[in-house]
């Protein structure tokens, strides 16, 4: 787990060598106090190097080993000794030097690294704070503000921004483990005290008070409920205002109250689940790793709306030419000085030119031909979608693969239409297409392994995080979030106002609660879906009351706000009012509150004083519901795959895990419990009577969420 070399008669090299990232495992740092204090001991050395293997240094702890409490060497005592010593000690970093990594390195007395190595203290984002010195040792290096902003965000910074921090002491393009190796003989003979960072002297800012509290309310803003960069913020304070050895304690003692709290258990859980949900597999028995995409170079956006032209900024950025078609001359400007303003606005910030000479705009269909992919994005109309798939394969070379993105329609009925049916699946893209991290890649029965293959590394290459799932209405992501919204719109009917639902959301740790969240979105998205569906519209059977529709209770609160024109923060009121048409800040509308009491009464509704914890199970509770009936069905294979599309899809927040892990971590006895007390009060509402696999599971000892798959029967995936 770390290899010694004596090199150049003097030096001594250890390489880490636990791939893929070096991980500091406990073998590992078995592995480098030994050598460390061979190397130490050994009269023949006189500096020493430390590198890993495959050019990567190191990506910090083994976080699969923070399921179990902390045992073997500590890393703490094996950094004070590499600092203390009498030799001079050089990290060489390639790749990266993360968390346990990147303290490693700030142990060492010098850091050589790469130019295109990264470095960072991520661990906040796994509900920790760097324990092994990294709050103590970073504000000696960098001062406070630079290591507080590192620290509590957990950003990586790129090998140019360490050098201007301070953060390494050179950067080279060369091989940095020999270039170490020749600044290793050099810094022989020269001091090492002023080299060793917990003996240097703090530089603080005069208005540290000021400062922390900023911080503070800084990142109290940003991450609502979340523990681990409060905690950084009191180590790093502890580093301002203690000697070291008492900060180290502080930071060790902050560390023991998050290493085993629900936090760290749900932000680790999502570092996996994330890297589990792109390792894909088909029932064929094609997976991520056997089937080879295409290489895409061409493809044609059809539809310059709002998502059209997400799409198209997202395969521009990453080299890919692009055709758009409209319709109408207006719709094709309007849209193509959207996508160049964003496509120029996205280059800025990130330095490089836009890619602008990729982009063609067209009106006539028959300009795509030549395409490897189509991706379709007109309006969420099954007629004009079937329309244009019939078009596009008469116009398309065979070879093209054509893609919907459609927000939940029968992705099958439009690849039975062309002449290509396995060459067609879906990418469902999340608003702002540009910036949404999460591509759903919907696999239809008929979809071939290849298809499925080239849209999932052609989302990874424009940088999203894509997860494979079945074709069913509104797949996996809005399948789910029908039922939250539904459950929402009901508890306004029983006597809560739009704040009150936000309120308990945000406060449990989304960005936005539901009806802000719709607002934003614009209200006429789902009233869309609704009409197409036949729950609200002309197609409606006139025998349902208002709130009955197809057999189950139905709320037309959201149908009555948009036939007021009300739809969101676009026309200036929705669930709430904004200072103008397009404005952000939210207000409660006495309106809406009239509007509700209205319907009360038109329905006989005794309003009652609904409690937080209603509000937060009756909306999670059944969105974990419909997830085990997701798993059920085989619409996701793995209970991962919905946590990782709720947290980058709908802002669910990472601190909480993802419903289903949520719902692993409340306990799914008590969750079956209580979904089993909702549906016995509103028998109505199918969605609240609990699901066969949560039963099940419940009757199995309701055992982790790693081993549900066991409990799935997967020769039913529609994946
Ligand atoms: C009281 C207790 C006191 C304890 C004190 C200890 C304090 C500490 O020292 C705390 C820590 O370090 S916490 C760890 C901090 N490090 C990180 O967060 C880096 C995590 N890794 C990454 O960002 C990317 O993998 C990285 C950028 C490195 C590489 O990205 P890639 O895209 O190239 O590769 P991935 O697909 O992400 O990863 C490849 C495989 O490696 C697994 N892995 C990555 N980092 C790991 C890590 N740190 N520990 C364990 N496994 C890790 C990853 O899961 C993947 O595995 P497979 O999915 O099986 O292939
Ligand atoms: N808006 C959203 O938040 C999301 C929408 N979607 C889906 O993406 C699709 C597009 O939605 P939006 O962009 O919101 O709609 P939009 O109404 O903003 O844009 C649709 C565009 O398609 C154009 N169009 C219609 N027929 C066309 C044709 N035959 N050829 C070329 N262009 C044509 C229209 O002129 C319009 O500019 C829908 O299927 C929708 O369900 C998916 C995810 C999120």
């Amino acid at each position: 787990m770390a290899r010694y070399e004596l090199v150049k008669g003097s030096l001594a090299l250890i390489t880490l060598t636990n791939p893929p990232v070096n991980a500091l495992s406990s073998a590992v740092r078995y592995g480098i106090t030994e050598k460390i204090k061979r190397a130490l001991g050994d009269p023949k050395v006189k500096a020493v190097v430390i590198c890993g293997e495959n050019e990567r240094f190191c990506g910090g702890a083994d976080i699969r080993e923070f399921a179990a409490p902390m045992r073997g060497h500590s890393l703490v005592m094996l950094f004070d000794d590499i600092e203390a010593g009498e030799k001079p000690v050089i990290a060489a970093i390639e790749g990266v030097a993360l968390g346990g990594g990147f303290e490693l390195a700030l142990a060492c007395h010098y850091r050589i690294a790469h130019s295109k190595a990264r470095l960072g203290l991520p661990e906040v984002t796994l509900g920790l704070l760097p324990a092994a010195g990294g709050t103590q040792r970073l504000p000696r290096l960098i001062g406070i503000p630079a290591a507080l902003e590192l620290i509590t965000t957990g950003h990586h910074v790129s090998a140019q921004e360490a050098l201007k921090l301070g953060m390494v002491d050179q950067i080279t393009d060369e091989n940095a483990c020999k270039m170490a190796v020749e600044f290793a003989l050099r810094a022989v003979a020269k001091p090492l005290s002023s080299r060793r960072i917990s003996t240097l002297t703090m530089p603080c800012p005069p208005n540290l008070d000021a400062l922390f509290e900023a911080v503070t309310m800084q990142v109290q803003k940003k991450a609502r409920g979340v523990m681990a960069p409060l905690a950084c913020i009191q180590a790093v304070r502890a580093a301002a205002t203690l000697p070291y050895s008492k900060g180290m304690k502080r930071e060790s003692e902050l560390m023991a109250s998050l290493f085993s709290s629900s936090q760290a258990r749900a932000l680790q859980y999502c570092f996996f689940a994330q890297r589990t949900a792109g390792k894909w597999t088909l029932p064929s028995g094609a997976q991520w790793s056997n089937i080879k995409p295409r290489d895409i170079r061409r493809a044609a956006v059809i539809g310059l709306g709002t998502m059209g032209r997400g799409i198209a900024v997202s395969l521009a950025r990453v080299g890919i030419s692009v055709i758009a078609v409209e319709t109408e001359k207006k719709l094709l400007e309007t849209g193509r000085q959207m996508v160049i303003g964003m496509l120029e606005r996205d280059a800025k910030r990130r330095g490089v030119t836009a890619s602008l000479y990729l982009l063609q705009f067209t009106l006539s269909l028959q300009d795509v031909k030549d395409v490897d992919i189509v991706i379709e994005a007109v309006f969420e109309d099954m007629s004009l979608k079937k329309r244009l798939f019939r078009d596009l394969s008469k116009v398309c070379r065979p070879s093209t693969l054509l893609y919907t993105n459609t927000s939940g329609l029968d992705v099958d009925a439009l690849a039975g239409v062309t002449d290509r049916p396995h060459m067609v699946a879906g990418m469902h893209f999340f608003s702002p297409a540009h910036v949404m991290k999460l591509l759903e890649v919907i696999c239809g029965p008929r979809s071939s392994s290849e298809t499925i293959a080239t849209a999932m590394s052609l989302g990874k290459r424009m940088g999203k995080v894509c997860v494979a799932v079945g074709n069913c209405p509104g797949f996996v992501g809005n399948r789910m979030v029908k039922t939250y919204t539904d459950q929402a719109n009901f508890l306004l009917e029983e006597g809560a106002t739009p704040e009150q639902v936000d309120g308990a959301l945000e406060e449990f740790g989304f960005a936005m609660g539901v009806f802000r969240m719709s607002d934003l979105a614009g209200l006429d998205v789902g009233w869309r879906i609704r009409k197409e569906s036949g729950l609200t519209g002309p197609d409606v059977d006139p025998k349902d009351p208002p709130h009955r529709r197809q057999g189950h209770r139905y709320s037309p609160i959201p149908d009555m706000l948009c036939e007021q024109g009300r739809m969101g923060q676009k026309t200036g009121c929705g669930w709430y009012v904004y200072e103008k048409p397009g404005g952000t800040e939210a207000k409660p509308d006495p309106l809406i509150q009239k509007l509700l009491e209205g319907y009360r009464v038109r329905y006989s509704i005794q309003p009652r004083k609904i409690s937080s914890q209603e509000l937060i199970e009756r909306c999670l509770y059944v969105l974990a519901n419909e997830g085990f009936r997701v798993l059920e069905d085989g619409i996701a294979v793995q209970p991962e795959d919905i946590d990782v599309i709720y947290l980058f899809g709908y802002g669910f927040p990472r601190h909480r895990g993802g419903p289903m892990f949520y719902a692993n971590m409340v306990g799914l006895g008590r969750v079956l419990d209580r979904l089993e007390h909702y549906h016995h009060a509103h028998p109505d509402v199918p969605h609240l009577k609990p699901s066969q696999l949560l039963k099940k599971l419940v009757a199995c000892g309701s055992p982790p969420i790693q081993k549900w798959k066991e409990h799935i029967k997967t020769m039913h995936s529609h994946l």
